[in-house]
């Protein structure tokens, strides 16, 4: 074990120097894309701008025979590219593959200092994490890199699950969990066979009624993935990281992909990968809060003054709890604003009403 004296020392000669807190930065749609596939990737400048984050995805669903290619392409686009307020992220192979090692060194040397965060997908305890916080190190100290990059984990196997905490307390460097239901699914041996969403075995049935007992009884579907996704945001709140839903595989359900981001949002998710362009919009518009959630967020941070005590607003008990709920979303509403100018224009529509 670390002292905790070492923690935020450099873990190679002429390393940056560790970061000591996680900025907050927007990340509602982690958009994926293959940059070998060449009609995706030539879509990329066009996006910067659009979406928060774009992850030149390097694992599952590149070809074996493109691995390479798609490595080289992310090389290519990201030296071609102006990414502005869009941050750029990869998802390199997994570490038990022939490709990681090549993925690691290429892209810390040749555009380390594009990168803002590496996803490290199957990840299964700390020593994975403690692997990939030593060799980015000695890489960003061998290309004279002057900021960490920072790292997040795929949640994606049963190992992984059952270690989540140290996963997230391994090196200063972790900026957050995705959950990967495809892959978790399968290490788990659940008897799914989609990526992410619910499923519709998956439900509790309504109790027969004493005087009817063969009348049809309402079912209602439950969520697979709840479980999983809480400890997730429990770790990542307890480590000052950032929890994620992942992919949701149903490109052409728009409704159901909605409801599972929506849940991540409200369980406390502050984004999700998007797989097709039409998921950003969704993602944008569900990991941001609703206007007339800022409307009451704002009406009880101004009804509770100093901040304690309770008060009654619109029939409704506030307190010194409520209010920090509160304050969360008008933080959230504040980091989006930045970036965002259509949501400023709405959330500042509403100190507008207010004040008429
Ligand atoms: C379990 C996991 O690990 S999930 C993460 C790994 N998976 C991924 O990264 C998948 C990324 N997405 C994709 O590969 C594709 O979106 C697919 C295969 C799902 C669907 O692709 P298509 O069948 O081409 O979709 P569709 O025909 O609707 O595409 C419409 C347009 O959007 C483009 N497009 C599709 N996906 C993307 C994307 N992720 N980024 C940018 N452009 C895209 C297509 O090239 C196409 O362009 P065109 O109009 O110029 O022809
Ligand atoms: O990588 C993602 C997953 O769901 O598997
Ligand atoms: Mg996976």
């Amino acid at each position: 074990m670390r002292s905790s004296k070492d923690f935020f020392r450099p873990l190679a000669v002429g390393a940056p120097q560790p970061v000591t807190e996680i900025p907050a930065r927007p990340s509602r749609a982690i958009h994926f894309f293959d940059p070998s596939n060449e009609k995706m990737a030539a879509k990329i400048p066009q996006m910067v701008g659009t979406v928060d984050v774009l992850l030149g995805n390097l694992e599952d669903a590149v070809k074996a025979d493109n691995k390479e290619a798609a490595r080289a392409g992310l090389v290519r686009i990201a030296k071609d590219t102006d990414f502005g307020p869009t941050q750029l992220w990869t998802r390199i192979n997994a570490l038990d593959s022939p490709w990681v090692l090549d993925d690691l060194t290429t892209l810390v040397t040749e555009i380390g200092d594009k990168l803002d965060v590496i996803m490290v997908p199957k990840v299964q305890g700390a020593e994975d994490i403690h692997y990939i916080d030593r060799i980015l190190a000695q890489l960003e100290a061998r290309a004279g890199l002057d900021r960490p990059i920072l790292v997040h984990a795929i949640l994606e196997t049963a190992r992984g699950v059952a270690n989540v905490e140290e996963i997230c307390g391994a090196s200063p460097r972790m900026q957050g969990l995705s959950l990967g239901p495809a892959d978790l699914a399968a290490d788990r041996r659940m008897k799914t066979t989609r990526v992410g969403g619910g499923h519709p075995g998956y439900l509790v049935r309504q109790d027969p009624d004493a005087e009817t007992p063969d009348a049809p009884r309402a079912t209602f579907q439950q969520d697979l993935w709840h479980y999983t996704i809480a400890r997730m945001v429990d770790a990542c709140a307890m480590h000052g990281i950032y929890p994620y839903y992942g992919p949701f595989g149903d490109i052409a359900d728009v409704t159901a992909c909605e409801d599972q981001f929506r849940n991540a949002f409200l369980l406390g998710c502050v984004g999700t990968w998007s797989l097709h362009p039409k998921q950003i919009e969704i993602a944008n518009r569900v990991f941001a809060p609703s206007v007339e959630d800022i409307r009451h967020a704002r009406e009880v941070v101004a009804a509770m003054g100093d901040g304690t005590g309770a008060v009654m607003l619109n029939g409704k008990m506030e307190d010194d709890a409520s209010l920090k709920q509160c304050l969360v979303m008008v933080e959230l509403a504040e980091q989006l604003s930045r970036i965002d100018p259509n949501l400023k224009a709405q959330y500042d529509a509403i100190s507008t009403d207010s004040e008429v």
